[in-house]
């Protein structure tokens, strides 16, 4: 008999300022959804995706991907069937190749009786997330599928470790209505960094992991900054100073690249402060000629959902 899921599958931010590839976190209020289905009829078959022009071929479209790299392993008795709902521009900076690649395995393992755990989910969630930025990186996908804050530890061998969330942690986005691929930000990027940068960012990543543990909201104040990657990209994204000093100046705690832009993030604690936030990013891009959204969330600490 045939069987289906309905997913909320959410967007993320990653590198959270001082964690390139290692931190993330995941959003509330923004997602695609997704539907799998099983198929008597062998492989893995994309048969709808609405929202935006992507591959239907499995293999060119992160969901097939990494729906593939799972069902190659398990070797399972059915097929499936992905149809996707994209409300996440591609290249937006906020997970959008990540939510389709998590969704596909979520929802083929909850069909199958959950036989994985989320490590292994994860881990062929990958193999997908590999075709968009032309590299395995986790921190995206670690927090759609663990939900709230996420560590990778280590990439090869995956370990993940989950952190915990400060109640009155809001998020703010603003995502200037132009595309960054990732794997373009990625080239841009310097193969070394001098000492003194190192130093000063992994004292800021365990900072910020101790704040994230104690609800210290100066210390994650003190620990959101990124002085290896944001001075490479920020040239990207249009206005990324004045929106930076604006929303510092509104009350935020701070303000980043979210992922591999265009998409800027800043934490703030409650929700009006994130709310003035909004506005402070909003006035910066009112004046320009560049379309923009933005986003209050709360921290989703669930992840991808089954829904309906
Ligand atoms: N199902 C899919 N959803 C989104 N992008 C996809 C999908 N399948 C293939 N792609 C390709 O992946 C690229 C977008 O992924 P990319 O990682 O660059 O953006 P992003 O996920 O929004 O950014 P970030 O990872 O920084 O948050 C585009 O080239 C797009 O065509
Ligand atoms: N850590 C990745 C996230 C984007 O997918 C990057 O910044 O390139």
């Amino acid at each position: 008999m045939q069987k289906e899921i309905r997913l909320f599958s959410p967007a993320t931010v990653a590198n959270v300022a001082c964690g390139f590839d290692v931190l993330g976190f995941c959003l509330d209020t923004i997602g695609d959804e997704m539907v799998i289905r099983t198929t008597e009829a062998k492989g893995i078959k994309i048969t709808k995706i609405e929202g935006y022009d992507l591959p239907y071929e499995a293999e060119k479209n992160v969901a097939g991907v990494s729906a593939l790299a799972m069902y190659n392993a398990l070797e399972p008795d059915c097929g499936f069937e992905i149809e996707i709902y994209k409300n996440i521009k591609p290249g937006s900076g906020i997970g959008s190749s990540s939510a389709s690649a998590a969704g596909s395995v979520y929802g083929m393992n909850l069909l199958l009786g959950s036989p994985l755990d989320f490590t292994a989910l994860t881990n062929f969630a990958m193999k997908g997330e590999a075709l968009a930025s032309q590299c395995e990186h986790a921190d995206n996908l670690a927090p759609a599928i663990f939900g709230g804050f996420t560590l990778v530890k280590s990439a090869k061998p995956l370990k993940i470790l989950e952190l915990p969330t400060p109640d009155d942690l809001y998020a703010t986005l603003i995502h200037p209505q132009i595309e960054i691929k990732t794997s373009e930000s990625r080239a841009l990027l310097p193969k070394e960094i001098p000492l003194d940068h190192a130093i000063t960012q992994w004292a800021n990543v365990g900072s910020l992991v101790h704040a994230l543990h104690t609800s210290d909201y100066a210390l994650i104040k003190e620990a959101l900054h990124d002085v290896v990657i944001e001075p490479h990209r920020k040239q990207l994204i249009p206005h990324f100073d004045a929106v930076k000093t604006a929303v510092l100046e509104a009350g935020a705690l701070g303000c980043a690249i979210s992922g591999s832009g265009p998409s800027i993030f800043a934490l703030s604690k409650g929700e009006s402060t994130a709310k003035a936030v909004e506005n402070a990013m909003r006035n910066v891009y009112a004046n320009t000629a560049i379309d923009f959204e933005t986003y209050v969330s709360k921290i989703n600490t669930e992840g991808i959902k089954k829904i309906n």
